[in-house]
């Protein structure tokens, strides 16, 4: 049985932050804003996978209430939703992701990222896409106030 995802998450840039995408920390001058270390492809990524399993959101699996998130390195969240996706049985088919930002350049760290989601999706780089596309400066992103990312995956029943 196949079981399709889709995701889509934002964080807002502020200073004074690391810049976390898909677990690779980014030269930049700001950072991603959240309760966790706000890893806005990460956390898309997990809902990709929730959603595909109808297991609802990460907020409902990681409250932001909750100051054991506080922080929390969204690796290992994602190391939790992946459990869940093992335990009830599913694989990775492919994972499609798109980051959405004006700046900074992702091309350099497309590849370092790519690898990186595929090790927490236990599948092979090449059943993982990343891509990245700024607004053409337009709206929140294209003013450069935040990063957001969108995921689509699909699961197959190993
Ligand atoms: N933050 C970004 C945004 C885009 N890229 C790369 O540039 C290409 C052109 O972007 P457009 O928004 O003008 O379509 C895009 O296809 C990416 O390869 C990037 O590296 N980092
Ligand atoms: C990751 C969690 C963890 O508390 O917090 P945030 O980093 O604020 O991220 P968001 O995508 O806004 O919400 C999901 C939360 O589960």
């Amino acid at each position: 049985m196949f079981r399709i995802g889709q995701g889509f998450d934002v964080h807002q840039l502020t200073e004074g932050r690391p810049l976390i995408i898909g677990g690779i920390e980014i030269p930049y001058e700001k950072g991603l804003l959240g309760h966790s270390d706000a890893d806005v492809l990460l956390h898309t990524v997990a809902d990709a996978c929730l959603g595909a399993i109808g297991e609802g959101d990460i907020g409902r699996h990681f409250p932001d209430t909750d100051p054991a998130f506080k922080d929390a390195d969204s690796a290992k969240l994602m190391e939790h939703v992946w459990g869940i996706v093992k335990e009830k049985g599913y694989k990775l088919v492919n994972a499609d992701c798109t980051i959405i930002a004006q700046k900074p350049k992702m091309a350099p760290y497309i590849e370092q990222i790519r690898d990186r989601v595929a090790e927490l999706l236990e599948a092979s780089a090449e059943q993982v896409n990343i891509k990245a596309t700024t607004t053409e400066k337009l709206g929140f992103t294209g003013r450069g106030e935040g990063i957001a990312a969108q995921v689509a995956l699909l699961l197959q029943k190993a």
